[in-house]
């Protein structure tokens, strides 16, 4: 029986690293050789890293892309096929291309469909190309559509038409909540419209806000799902397909287990900041540990990504930190394993107070002097920073960074954020999760990491007396029900008011979410994991008079 076997390569390239990303490829072809393959893959864009962004639009980078494909064309000249992504010029314009190098030439198939909504802004720097035809790869035609090409219908289709006999999909997919299920139903309806077998492959690693997640994936015609990757986890496997009286069809191998929501998110948390970290050059991480539940998450996803001795907690106690704060970062400290400072801020402070008191005569003490305790520890924080080599992380979740609870070049201060994506109500989910589970790519220790007080107690800035979040803020169920309406879902005020909130409360969010995006505009990239992450997935103008009367 005609056999084809195909090397899927789901990676992580470096964004930039050329030779590095060339050396992985070379390594993926080597492996494939090996193993008989007569094709071995990598993903969309491989070679430069994905999402270059506007670093494409500069002719230099480019050739030295350019460069490092018809080096990989010589040096794989004999032996099989390898399908690389990276751009392409022709007649002086700049494509997204797939290229397929075999016997020491290229072919390169072309991207048809330019993503431009969400994180992407694939017009902005790419020409549209006509749709390419299928490429001959030993035995089989193989056609090409590239990521957004196969979430239409008419690139699949035409090469169906144009004698494809097997898809091969490479992507460059970031990982939103429940996008498995997304691309699935997509590409189910394109094996079922062309009755061809589907290659979906994925990249992965951390690049900025996005995660590529992998979960690669081949199906067979009918939309059978014979062999799948793991997600957030660098994978290589070899896909055996046979050719019968019907056409080919894969050999079903063992299926690789997706993560469900909740383990998915903290992994994409994990991912992001691991990756940020080896990818900007920084081995060693610190952030504020006040006991509460935000930063006591962060140490624990910065534990599980760089290992709790790269961890450096540092409590900054004022005269209004409790007891049970002082006793929880240190519990939190202790059971992860990482290193726990205490420097007060009382001294500062005073200090600061006396040199603004004849500036501040006969004012009332209030947000300002709330706002100089977040911003001592910003300054302290910073200068360990720069002194230890360490990135200081910053801690404010979703719900704060929507509203605007967080001090500017206070608590905001920092280079990365894990939960700039995760609402204040997931937080408390996040933490329960991660107590009760533990997995071989966490480095961080199994068992109780968040101690329940941790996660119970009602949240607090403590920058005054007794102070609450509610004081401020509606309770977080209703406040993240609301930023969903208004966030996710670009609901009017008055349908959030019809599932049956307060209108008056609707209004002062809206208000407070409007206000307080010139604080989002300076603040740190943080891991995406929804469909509107704030950043490039909703971009909104910072003077904005516009309410929803
Ligand atoms: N459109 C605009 N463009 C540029 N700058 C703008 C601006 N609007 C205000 N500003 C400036 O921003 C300043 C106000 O912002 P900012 O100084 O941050 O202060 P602000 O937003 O007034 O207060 C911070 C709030 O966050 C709370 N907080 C702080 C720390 C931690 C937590 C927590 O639990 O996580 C909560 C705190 O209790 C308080 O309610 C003003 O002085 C104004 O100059
Ligand atoms: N006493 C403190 N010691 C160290 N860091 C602090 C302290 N208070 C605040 N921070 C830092 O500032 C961030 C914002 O904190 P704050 O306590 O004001 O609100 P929060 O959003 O409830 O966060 P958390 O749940 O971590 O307390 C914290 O996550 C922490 O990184
Ligand atoms: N790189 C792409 O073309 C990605 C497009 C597609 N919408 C996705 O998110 O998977």
């Amino acid at each position: 029986m005609t056999h084809f076997r195909l090397t899927l390569a789901q990676d992580n390239p470096v964004l930039g690293d050329l030779d590095g990303n060339a050396a992985k490829a070379r390594a993926a072809w080597e492996a494939g050789r090996a193993a008989g393959a007569h094709m071995v893959c990598l993903t969309e864009m491989f070679i430069t890293g994905y999402q270059t962004q506007d670093l494409i639009l500069k002719p230099a980078f480019v050739a030295a892309a350019l460069a490092r494909i018809e080096a990989l064309a010589r040096d794989c000249a004999s032996g099989p096929a390898l399908g690389i992504g990276g751009p392409a010029v022709k007649e002086g314009k700049l494509y997204n291309a797939f290229h397929i190098l075999q016997g020491g030439a290229v072919t390169s198939v072309l991207k048809h469909e330019l993503p431009n909504t969400g994180v992407f802004d694939e017009k902005r720097i790419f020409t549209p190309a006509d749709i390419s035809g299928p490429v001959v790869v030993g035995p089989v035609r193989l056609g090409v559509p590239i990521c957004e090409d196969a979430w239409h219908a008419d690139v699949a289709e035409t090469l169906a038409e144009t004698g494809a006999e097997i898809l091969f999909v490479p992507n460059g997919s970031p990982y939103h909540r429940g996008k498995i299920d997304v691309r699935m139903g997509l590409m189910v309806s394109r094996v079922v419209e062309t009755g061809l077998p589907l290659v979906y492959l994925n990249m992965v690693g951390g690049q900025d806000d996005q995660v590529f997640d992998g979960a690669s994936f081949v199906l067979n015609p009918g939309g059978e799902l014979v062999a799948s990757l793991p997600q957030f986890q660098p994978a290589l496997t070899h896909v055996d397909f046979d050719l019968g009286a019907e056409g080919w069809r894969a050999r079903p191998q063992a299926l690789a287990l997706w993560p469900s929501e909740h383990e998915a998110d903290y992994q994409a948390m994990v991912l992001s900041l691991k990756d940020y970290c080896r990818k900007t050059g920084f081995a060693k991480v610190l952030l504020g540990l006040s006991g509460g539940v935000d930063s006591a998450l962060v140490a624990a996803i910065a534990a599980d990504a760089l290992g709790p001795e790269a961890v450096h907690c540092v409590m900054l106690p004022s005269r209004f930190t409790s007891q049970h704060s002082l006793e929880d970062a240190s519990a939190v400290a202790r059971a992860l394993g990482t290193r726990l400072d205490t420097v007060a801020i009382t001294g500062p402070q005073e200090a600061v107070g006396e040199a603004l008191a004849p500036l501040f005569a006969g004012t009332e003490p209030g947000i300002t002097e709330e706002n100089i305790q977040s911003r001592l520890r910003g300054v302290l924080l910073m200068a360990l920073s720069n002194k230890t080599g360490a990135m200081l992380l910053t801690t404010g979740n979703k719900s704060e960074m929507a509203v605007g609870y967080c001090t500017i070049y206070g608590d905001m201060n920092g280079g990365y954020n894990p939960l700039k994506d995760l609402y204040k109500t997931r937080v408390f989910d996040a933490c329960r999760w991660r107590n009760q589970n533990h997995r071989d790519w966490m480095a961080g220790p199994a068992g109780v990491v968040i101690p329940p007080r941790v996660i119970e107690k009602p949240p607090s800035a403590e920058l005054r007396e007794n102070q609450k979040d509610e004081d401020s803020l509606p309770p977080y169920p209703i406040l993240d029900a609301i930023l969903e309406g208004l966030v996710e879902n670009e609901l009017s005020v008055a349908e959030i008011v019809a599932q049956g909130h307060d209108e008056a409360t609707v209004k002062r969010i809206e208000h407070l979410l409007y206000i307080s995006e010139y604080k989002r505009f300076q603040s740190a990239p943080g891991t995406k994991l929804t469909k509107k992450a704030f950043w490039a997935d909703r971009r909104y103008p910072i003077a904005n008079r516009w309410r929803d009367r």
